[in-house]
């Protein structure tokens, strides 16, 4: 019972859902299924008068009744017919809007949910569900054949009420059928029966469906990205090219391929028996449905002509139990699927929960600082940063140092609070960062990491990232990071399309799309800027070209360079030297070269070698 609860509770929430987007689609829907459920009772009934009058001659009485059904067939067949091509448009609409709350809500969670895997699952469940598994469209339908059936199903039974009090007196057994006491409880009876075993076998149909659904979860995640991401992926396609990979790939998928199947053909199999049981049942019921109307036509309680009437009421009858059985099975089955949607949608963002507005100041005067800080990432046993504490002095130039794995790229990250800290604080202006409004927190950073990312939309919507670009100020981005003349080759210049997934764009370099990137930050003109080593594809006289200029922009803003080139940073205020999660170094070039036998040292000298032309050492000194 309390089962039976909850699911007219997810069906109310999924219905309140749907009338939220479309008000008109219940409505729509109730109609349609008054229409579709009404359409064989006008043959019915219209026959059986047309039947009589012709077994009474009444010609003329005949072929009036015969007009008025013909027409009342035909209103109510366009009728119908003109609601459900309604409702398969409004359906796309609904399944449309529905993918769009999962994009948005995808691409507004936390930076970290798909790092946990069951998250990324939830995803993939509800855009599948909802995108390629039928979604709310099919959830509908199977609420429209519910309606349809249950309407069709209480007006047959009303008709054979009818026959059942059709009462003539009778000797014996036949006596006893042909009451109205045993009319009642034989179709009474064969109504019960019909239900148990229709819902029995549906119900274990809908169990396998589920079973089968989660099953395949796992193997239809494989596939997807053996099949659809591998072959897309430019950086992919070049690994696989030149390491020989396809047979490796294409056997890994025809395995996949064959246990999909396999899962598929136990399915059917027992979808087969299933059909074949439950046609058999349906032929059973009514055979002794019409016989009992054979029964009471032949102890003249009925017409010949009402004879046909009753024998459809009893089709329809069945055909509507079942149709209503196996439609409430489907709106369960998708029930099921579709709280993978709902599931999804109530996922919360644990970054997002301060409210304190960051002071918008002109002078830039933001300052960090770092108190105790340790940090682990999810479902890690280690502490990535540990105990780290340090406050950043307004507007300066720092550079973060270390060897690959040092911590560096989380160190910053922390602070765009991309994650929270696990232990201590991180305080801006003497705040907690986590008091403060997170979009007008992530408003003071304009970051390049080492992974960033450009998309396949115009130049200038990749710099603005608003849609509403203020041109001169892109075109001087662009200068500044050193790409203005690229762009300015492009076809289409500013409105070129970069790359080919959202049509026919340009590609860019390694280095060149490092470019794009750094004039996306200097755009956003934030004030506080961290260089994650984006120069890593550039050569050195780039580079330097880059960050000198870079430099000149941002003089009044404080900033963050990662750089494993260690001249790259030497101009810089204050150099983090982190080391194991720790900081354990920090103070400008001068001094940290003077600590013999330390990490700065020992990097710094590690590189030397490239730096030993005075003029080069010179050229790379801002
Ligand atoms: N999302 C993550 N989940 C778990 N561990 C991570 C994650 N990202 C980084 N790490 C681990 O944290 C440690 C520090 O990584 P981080 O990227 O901060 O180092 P880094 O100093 O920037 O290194 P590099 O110079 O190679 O870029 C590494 O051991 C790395 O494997």
């Amino acid at each position: 019972m309390k089962q039976v609860f909850k699911e007219v509770k997810v069906a109310f929430g999924l219905l309140k859902m749907i009338h939220s987007l479309d008000q008109n689609i219940i409505p729509i829907y109730l109609m349609a299924a008054v229409m579709k459920a009404s359409e064989p009772f006008v043959t019915i009934i219209g026959s059986s008068y047309i039947i009589d009058s012709l077994l009474n001659e009444q010609w003329r009485q005949a072929m009036v009744q015969t007009s008025v059904m013909i027409l009342t067939v035909t209103v109510v067949g366009v009728l119908s017919s003109y609601l459900q091509k309604i409702l398969e448009g409004k359906s796309m609409t609904i399944n449309r809007l529905c993918n769009s709350k999962i994009l948005l809500k995808a691409i507004s969670l936390d930076y970290a949910t798909f790092e946990d895997k069951k998250n990324l699952e939830e995803f993939q469940a509800a855009d599948y569900n909802v995108s390629r598994n039928g979604g709310f469209g099919m959830y509908m339908l199977s609420f429209f054949n519910f309606l349809t059936g249950i309407i069709g199903f209480f007006v047959s039974l009303g008709v054979i009420l009818e026959l059942c009090v059709k009462e003539v007196k009778a000797e014996g057994i036949l006596g006893i059928v042909v009451s109205t006491t045993g009319s009642f409880i034989l179709v009474g009876f064969l109504i019960i029966i019909l239900i148990i075993l229709y819902a029995r076998l549906s119900l274990s149909m809908k169990e396998k469906n589920v079973k089968m659904y989660y099953e395949l979860m796992d193997v239809n995640q494989k596939t997807e990205y053996l099949s659809r991401n591998l072959p897309l992926d430019m950086n992919i396609a070049k690994e696989i090219r030149l390491y020989g990979m396809k047979d490796m790939i294409y056997s890994e998928w025809k395995k996949l391929s064959i246990e999909i199947y396999a899962f598929y053909q136990k399915y059917w199999n027992s979808e087969r028996r299933f059909l074949v049981f439950t046609s058999m049942l349906s032929d059973v019921a009514l055979l002794l449905g019409y016989l009992f109307v054979v029964v009471k036509t032949y102890v003249g309680a009925v017409s010949i002509g009402f004879f046909t009437k009753y024998v459809g009421a009893i089709k329809t009858m069945n055909s509507s139990l079942r149709a209503t059985i196996e439609s409430l099975n489907q709106i369960l089955l998708y029930q099921s699927y579709l709280s993978f949607y709902t599931t999804f949608l109530e996922k919360e963002n644990k970054l997002d929960t301060g409210s304190l507005p960051v002071e918008k100041r002109k002078d830039n005067e933001y300052e960090f600082e770092f108190h105790n800080v340790s940090f682990r990432y999810p479902g890690s046993e280690e502490e990535t940063l540990k105990n780290v504490s340090l406050k950043l002095d307004l507007k300066k130039r720092f550079a973060v140092v270390g060897r690959n794995g040092a911590g560096k790229t989380t160190f910053v990250k922390l602070l765009c609070r991309m994650y929270d800290v696990t232990e201590g604080s991180i305080t801006l202006n003497g705040v907690d960062i986590r008091k403060y409004d997170y979009k007008e927190y992530l408003n003071l950073f304009a970051a390049v990491f080492q992974d960033f990312s450009l998309f396949s939309i115009p130049v200038k919507d990749n710099i603005a990232c608003n849609g509403n670009a203020d041109e001169t100020k892109v075109w001087k981005s662009l200068e500044s990071a050193g790409i203005k003349e690229r762009i300015d080759k492009m076809p289409k210049k500013l409105d070129n399309l970069l790359y080919h997934e959202m049509g026919d764009g340009e590609d860019v370099s390694g280095g060149e799309a490092q470019k794009i990137a750094i004039a996306r930050a200097l755009y956003k003109d934030a004030p506080f800027v961290i260089l994650d080593e984006p120069t890593a594809a550039l050569d050195p006289i780039s580079e330097y070209e880059i960050y000198s200029r870079f430099d000149g922009m941002v003089r009044d803003k404080t900033s963050i360079y990662i750089s494993h080139r260690m001249s790259s940073c030497r101009f810089c205020d204050d150099i983090l030297v982190f080391d194991k999660g720790m900081l354990i170094q920090r103070g400008n070039h001068d001094d940290l070269i003077k600590e013999h036998g330390k990490v700065y040292e020992r990097l710094w000298h590690a590189q030397a070698k490239y730096y030993a032309d005075p003029v080069m050492e010179e050229e790379y000194t801002l």
